[in-house]
């Protein structure tokens, strides 16, 4: 079976103490899955688009977990199963101002890591209109920086159209290693998602978000440039032409995952050959839906999404 988006990176066990809890006295923890390639499959299933996410796990129930969540949103997971390997994990403790949220891994070794693209089905990654993966997948091993870079010149030579998301990782590695590989990667790229923080820090430009997203256009050639910048909106430059998306009020409960919502939504769209400036609404209402709801996914309906973008405003639907 064929899918029209296909992802691939890591999905991890994702530990969340109560709210205002910590994580040195919790005594419960909230037991999830996340992972930016995975959150971004199923936000564009739930949104109609047919996605697969490729990956390598622990044969173990920690592994199974994983894919069983993912089929729970229509996502086909392809996954090479390791006896020996671990399961990546990492633990949330939401913050609460003046407090930040902060964010614990334990994903070194995990099975992912010697993942190489024969171990993985990299047909469906010929047969798909578009492939996606981040920057967190090469900071995982250096064995993932040259698999993400095998599976982007894959994709490229089949006409898959292929995006990648900077998503610099702090805790992973440099701002000076992350530039080196991504940039390394970027030849490969169709479409490039940045947030304008990261383009700073990592990519070293400067200027307004327009600047930054045609600079990036100009140097690396992407069709299109996405720069996402929180409570300011996001921007897309494609065809030498800016478009620019203002965010949609939320009441947030859960911020994180709201990038890779944003982002699933915003490519089910450009699947569907609709324009720029459509995908990137339709980026911005299912991001703000995603912030109503506990956990990285974007547990949404197209409906949901259509009367975000008509202003509908909350209370009670009966
Ligand atoms: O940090 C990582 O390594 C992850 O893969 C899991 C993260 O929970 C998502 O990537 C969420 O990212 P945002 O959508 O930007 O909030």
């Amino acid at each position: 079976m064929t899918a029209e988006l296909v992802t691939f990176g890591e999905t991890m066990i994702r530990l969340s103490p109560p709210a205002g809890e910590r994580i040195e006295t919790a005594r419960s923890l909230e037991f999830r899955t996340a992972g930016a390639e995975s959150n971004v499959a199923v936000a564009a299933s739930r949104l109609g688009c047919s996605a697969a996410w490729l990956s390598k796990l622990p044969d173990s129930p920690l592994g199974r977990r994983v894919t069983t969540e993912l089929r729970t949103h229509g996502v086909e997971p392809y996954v090479r199963w390791d006896d020996d390997a671990r399961q990546g994990a990492y633990y949330i403790e939401q913050g609460r101002a003046p407090r930040p949220t902060n964010v614990i891994y334990d994903r070194a070794d995990a099975a992912v890591t010697t993942a190489r693209p024969d171990e993985l089905a990299v047909d469906i990654v010929e047969d798909a209109a578009a492939f996606y993966t981040s920057g967190i997948t090469p900071a995982l091993s250096e064995t993932l920086r040259e698999t993400t870079g095998e599976l982007l010149q894959t994709a490229t030579e089949a006409g898959t159209t292929t995006a990648f998301d900077l998503n610099y990782r702090s805790k992973l590695w440099s701002p000076s290693d992350a530039r080196d590989a991504c940039e390394s990667l970027f030849p490969k790229v169709d479409v490039l998602v940045a947030a304008e923080r990261d383009i700073r820090t990592v990519l070293e430009l400067d200027g307004d978000a327009p600047t930054l997203a045609s600079e990036l256009a100009g140097d690396f050639d992407f069709e299109t440039v996405v720069v996402t910048r929180g409570e300011d909106g996001a921007l897309a430059r494609h065809g030498g032409t800016v478009y620019e998306q203002p965010v949609f009020e939320t009441d947030t409960v859960d911020a994180i995952g709201t990038g890779d919502a944003f982002v699933g939504a915003f490519l089910s769209r450009l699947i569907a050959d609709e324009p720029v400036e459509t995908a990137l609404a339709y980026g911005a209402a299912t991001a703000a839906l995603k912030r109503t709801v506990h956990g990285d996914l974007a547990v949404v309906t197209p409906d949901e999404v259509e009367r975000v973008l008509r202003g509908g405003d909350a209370g009670i639907d009966r």
